[in-house]
């Protein structure tokens, strides 16, 4: 059996402000940082231990990983980031509050947006100096693989590829492994790992910086997954994310 843990960046600065982030590279709030060391402090108190870890290249899901790795006294662990798992790019609504879009355009259209599978939001202009064909850290990267949006369906298309090439043989090889990534990215994987249907999958949030344990046969096919830590705690944070895209009651 091997065992996986899945976790989203703690709070960040744009997560406390309900804005689009997406690409954006926006860093944790003070209370993200406690959050991630929070989980680290789950995790040893479990007894987990990990051979390799996996992060995106965006700020807030680094320092949740290496903070997290700080309290278990594992900063060795070596870390891959990779853009793969970056958050799904929002394109045009990247920068926006999330409520005032809805007061905007309406709840329904904002869930569409968060939400619907195969709608992606409006790409950002490929002159927008936020396009990511400006960001060095990119730069490796092949014009066609370069979003200027996403669906969550182009998030799985990039997601599963690196889980099939690159995570899924180090876990087959023995690596007791983490993902630090982010709400998106992560449903993305957990769609593919439990086969959840393109209608299910909308209702699906992932709060953060809860560790999310997987337990895989051989096969890599999920037998159970559970959250580390308060159940009510967890349900709350899941209901909270669900609800930043409506408009705030007057
Ligand atoms: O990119 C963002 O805005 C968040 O990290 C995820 O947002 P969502 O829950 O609105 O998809």
């Amino acid at each position: 059996m091997h065992k996986l843990v899945l976790m989203r960046h703690g709070e960040s600065q744009w997560n406390l402000d309900n804005r689009f982030t997406g690409w954006t590279d926006v860093d944790l709030t003070e209370k993200g940082r406690e959050e991630a060391r929070r989980a680290g402090a789950l995790l040893k108190q479990e007894g987990f231990e990990f051979d390799i870890a996996y992060t995106s290249v965006l700020k807030r899901a680094i320092r949740t990983l290496w903070l997290t790795l700080d309290e278990l006294d594992a900063m060795y662990v070596p870390v891959i980031n990779d853009w793969h798992l970056n958050e799904r790019h929002y394109g045009a609504l990247q920068g926006l509050n999330k409520s005032e879009t809805a007061a905007k355009y309406g709840d329904e259209q904002v869930l569409v947006w968060r939400r619907a599978y195969a709608i992606a939001p409006n790409p950002l202009d490929i002159d927008d100096p936020r396009h990511p064909r400006f960001d060095p850290r990119y730069a490796s990267l092949s014009p066609s693989e370069l979003p200027a949006t996403e669906c969550l369906k182009d998030t799985v298309d990039r997601v599963v590829p690196f889980w099939n090439d690159t995570i899924a043989p180090s876990l087959r090889a023995g690596k007791r492994t983490i993902i630090a990534a982010h709400g998106n990215s992560l449903r993305a994987l957990i769609k593919f790992l439990d086969g959840v249907s393109d209608e299910e999958i909308v209702g699906l949030n992932i709060p953060t910086a809860q560790p999310l344990v997987y337990e895989l046969d051989d096969d890599l096919r999920p037998i159970r997954h559970y959250y580390l830590g308060n159940a009510d705690e967890i349900q709350a944070a899941m209901a909270a994310v669900a609800a930043q895209g409506k408009a705030k009651q007057a």
